[in-house]
């Protein structure tokens, strides 16, 4: 199903951040949204994903409950490996057998089969958010939404994890909401991109 916001309407204490603002967002495409700093995106993720319910207007088409979330850093659990970081939340979600398929399938596609068994203070920063990468895609979801993911991440390695992105996403067809203020990975990722711009913030739909 197609997410859609519709006539949203946000104040933080007062201030207007959007004033009705509509976006369409299609099943199984990646969607970025980019803008400046402080401009309103992660303000959109936390909406979509219903960390945040106090706006005015519709948002349709999102299961809470089958939402993955990247965050800016990478958010592992430190006393426990790589495999049982995306253990944890697949738990109660598949059985066994189908747990351990799932977790070597998505290792395998960010090149972190090898270290399956190590702690997080053993890997680096990228190998820790290339983790987390594949812990959103393991999750059994429709959306994963992610929040500027390359923050302090070389070129060399943010072209390979974007990569990595299409080919997981194009293989499970998940919907995808990048956010990022970097124009040239919003090209590189999006098939659709619409640019938040002004106060109260308009969005525009590029491409
Ligand atoms: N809980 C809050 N209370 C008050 N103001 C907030 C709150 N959260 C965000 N804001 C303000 O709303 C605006 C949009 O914030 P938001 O985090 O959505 O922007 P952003 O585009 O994601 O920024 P960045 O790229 O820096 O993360 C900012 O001016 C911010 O200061």
């Amino acid at each position: 199903m197609d997410i859609e916001i519709k006539g949203l309407v946000k104040k933080y204490d007062g201030e207007t951040i959007f004033n009705g603002i509509n976006i369409y967002i299609k099943k199984g495409l990646i969607t970025v949204i980019s803008g400046a700093s402080g401009i309103g995106k992660t303000t959109v993720l936390n909406i979509l994903s219903g960390i945040d319910s106090e706006f005015e207007g519709l948002v349709c088409g999102v299961d809470k409950s089958r939402v993955a979330y990247v965050f800016q850093e990478p958010r592992l659990l430190d006393h426990l490996t790589v495999s049982e970081n995306i253990r944890f939340v697949l738990d109660k979600k598949m059985n066994g057998r189908e747990i351990d398929d799932v977790i070597s399938k998505v290792l395998e596609s960010v090149e972190l089969k090898k270290q399956k068994d190590f702690y997080p203070a053993q890997l680096s920063g990228g190998m820790k958010q290339r983790v987390s990468i594949a812990r959103a895609f393991a999750y059994p979801g429709d959306l994963i939404l992610m929040d500027e993911p390359f923050s302090g991440i070389d070129e060399k390695l943010k072209r390979q994890m974007m990569d990595d992105i299409k080919k997981l996403q194009r293989k499970q067809g998940k919907t995808i909401v990048f956010v990022t203020h970097n124009m040239a990975e919003a090209d590189y990722l999006g098939d659709e991109h619409y640019i938040i711009e002004g106060k109260p913030s308009e969005i525009i739909k590029i491409k």
